[in-house]
């Protein structure tokens, strides 16, 4: 039998395309056309499936697939029993309760005895819960951000990232409940080849990562200074340093995060760096 594992991706929809991406990065290549539910890797032991988000837990868990990428918000949603190997970064959003703009909030006790609609019962269930708040939870599927303007229902638990959808819907964020990003999500029991292949595409999705966060910086610096550059600027190891053709100067280069490129840029021009350049890294091996 070909050894070969699968991962269940979102079919279309809001964590699609930077699943894809993510896979297209970690350098595995597969025919991706419209329609086709199934596919497998042309240069990596693996196989696609295209699924709807809501199905992903549960297929991971049963072992229909060894892994999956699906948000946070479903998975714990979904209450299923599946390894999270790995945040992913992306379709960060959160879930939130969210009222009529014109209703005055003063806490979570407004919404005793009211009703909310939501997609996700078992988390604002337990929310409530937590909170003591006994309210009547109206489960729909979708659009859910319409619930109190046809007198559905009194708030709405929904997913919010820029807002906007709340603002053309007449409606205000009130309480935050749950915070969310993709995951990578594995079925509990996989054999030892298994493991082996899902180790090595997280050794890929680690380096892409790494690299994402990380830039290489090659600057020119008067030889009096570099001991000052190399300080604010250590690098993986230590900083590479090259003579320039113009006698009493070197080009060093060196690799950091991109907030400690800002937070010492003002120090490395200071000490004499010129002719700065960040350059962006597609995969780093530490
Ligand atoms: N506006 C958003 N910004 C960022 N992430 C989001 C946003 N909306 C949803 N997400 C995340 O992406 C996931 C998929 O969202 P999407 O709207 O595509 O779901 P869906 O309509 O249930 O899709 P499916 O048809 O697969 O069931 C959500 O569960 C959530 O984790
Ligand atoms: O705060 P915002 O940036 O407006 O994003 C929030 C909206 O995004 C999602 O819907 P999506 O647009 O994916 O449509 P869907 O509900 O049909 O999946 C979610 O269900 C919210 O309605
Ligand atoms: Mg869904």
């Amino acid at each position: 039998m070909e050894q070969i594992i699968r991962i269940a991706v979102q079919k279309s929809g809001r964590l699609s395309d930077d699943s894809l991406s993510l896979i297209k990065e970690c350098g595995i290549k597969f025919y991706n056309g419209t329609g086709k539910l199934k596919s497998t890797a042309t240069n990596f032991p693996v196989e696609f499936l295209f699924l709807r988000d809501d199905d992903i837990p549960g297929y991971v868990a049963d072992g229909v697939a060894d892994l999956g990428i699906v948000g946070e918000n479903e998975l714990v949603e979904k209450d299923k029993d599946v390894l999270t190997l790995k945040k992913l970064g992306f379709s960060k959003c959160r879930l939130s309760l969210a009222i009529p703009k014109g209703q005055e909030y003063s806490g979570i006790h407004y919404f005793q005895g009211k009703s909310i609609a939501t997609s996700y019962p078992k988390i604002l269930g337990d929310y409530l819960k937590s909170h003591k708040i006994e309210a009547e939870i109206h489960e729909i599927s979708g659009s859910v951000e319409i619930a109190p303007s046809i007198g559905l229902a009194e708030g709405i638990c929904d997913i919010v990232s820029s807002g906007s959808t709340l603002l053309m819907n007449g409606l205000k964020e009130v309480e935050e409940i749950f915070k969310s990003e993709a995951v990578l999500i594995g079925n509990h029991e996989m054999a030892d080849w298994k493991k082996a292949i899902v180790d090595k595409l997280l050794f890929r999705i680690n380096a892409v990562q790494k690299g994402k966060s990380n830039k290489y910086v090659l600057m020119n610096v008067p030889n009096a200074s570099i001991s000052r550059v190399i300080e604010l600027i250590p690098g993986m190891r230590s900083p590479t340093i090259l003579p320039l053709a113009q006698e009493g100067w070197s080009s060093v280069h060196s690799v950091l995060s991109e907030d400690q490129f800002w937070e010492n840029i003002e120090e490395l021009r200071a000490a004499g760096a010129e002719g700065i350049l960040v350059v962006p890294i597609e995969k780093m091996v530490i």
